[in-house]
């Protein structure tokens, strides 16, 4: 199947799914990432006069913010700009205060931590405007990303609907060309902007062109040490690709 028609296919399967579930229209998080991109220029798309793109800074590089606005610009959806740094704060000096209090507070942890609530207000304030507008969620996530559950569980992992699930990330990259994402989006290294200087794959360890191939079954391409890497994210993220564990009916 060529590109063109790879795109209008996930097109329609986003129209059916608002169909299906009787909803209003589609809603994504615009970050200034590509992965962000590419499903607003798809849902704008698949629901031209019901979409909406939201811009959530925490504590945010200004820079992201202005490539999220060229996204918006560029794919004309209508779009909200909020700034979230202070419900963030607010909870996670709350919390840190208390568990200091109380010598529980583990200071190592606290980058992440810090992290990974940004994703969740995110994820809460998305949901907020979804269901006043009887919108889904769409979510980002790439085919490489759910791999190694690089997301946070219940944050940028917590939505509706996941177009982009079985594209490696490889092919984000030429879907963005094709929908015309702004160039500068495109040869931006991809960041979950979390902390400064943060991007994937120095994070990870590994490069998301190794990714790719595993998840495409080429693991012959892929050096030793790289592929520990990959099955140790893959085998530590199992959970995330699951619902909550149940007990048996005892
Ligand atoms: N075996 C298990 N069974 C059931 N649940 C389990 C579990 N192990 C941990 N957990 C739970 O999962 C939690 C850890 O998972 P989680 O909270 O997700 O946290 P974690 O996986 O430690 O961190 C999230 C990772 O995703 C990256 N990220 C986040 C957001 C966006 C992006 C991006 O690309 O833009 C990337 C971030 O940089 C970081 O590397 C634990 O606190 C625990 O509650
Ligand atoms: N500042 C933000 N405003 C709105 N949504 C955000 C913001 N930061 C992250 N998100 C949401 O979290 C998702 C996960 O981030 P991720 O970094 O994986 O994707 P991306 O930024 O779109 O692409 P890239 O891989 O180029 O960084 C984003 O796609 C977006 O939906
Ligand atoms: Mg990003």
């Amino acid at each position: 199947m060529d590109r063109k028609e790879h795109i209008e296919k996930v097109v329609q399967w986003l129209k059916d799914k608002v169909s299906e579930a009787h909803a209003k229209g589609l809603i994504v998080g615009v970050s200034g990432g590509i992965d962000s991109a590419v499903v607003s220029y798809l849902i704008k798309k698949a629901c031209p006069e019901n979409s909406m793109g939201v811009i959530m800074s925490i504590k945010s590089n200004p820079k992201d913010r202005e490539d999220a606005l060229k996204v918006i610009e560029g794919c004309n959806i209508e779009y909200l700009d909020l700034e979230l740094a202070e419900p963030q704060n607010m909870i996670l000096d709350l919390v840190t205060e208390k568990l200091r209090e109380k010598n529980l507070l583990k200071e190592e942890y606290l980058r992440m931590t810090d992290a990974n609530l940004r994703a969740r207000i995110r994820m809460s304030t998305i949901y907020t405007v979804a269901n006043d507008l009887g919108y889904l969620v769409v979510g980002t996530d790439n085919a490489a990303e759910i791999h190694t559950g690089y997301f946070t569980k219940h944050g940028d992992g917590g939505v509706d609907l996941l177009p982009l699930a079985n594209l490696t990330k490889r092919e984000v990259f030429e879907w963005a060309k094709e929908l015309g994402v702004h160039e500068d989006i495109i040869n931006k290294a991809p960041s979950a902007g979390l902390w400064e200087g943060q991007t994937d794959e120095n994070e990870m360890g590994t490069t998301y062109d190794y990714i790719d191939a595993v998840v495409e079954g080429r693991r012959d391409e892929v050096p030793k040490e790289h592929l520990e890497i990959i099955d140790r994210l893959h085998r530590n993220s199992e959970h995330k690709r699951h619902t909550a564990p149940t007990p048996p009916k005892f």
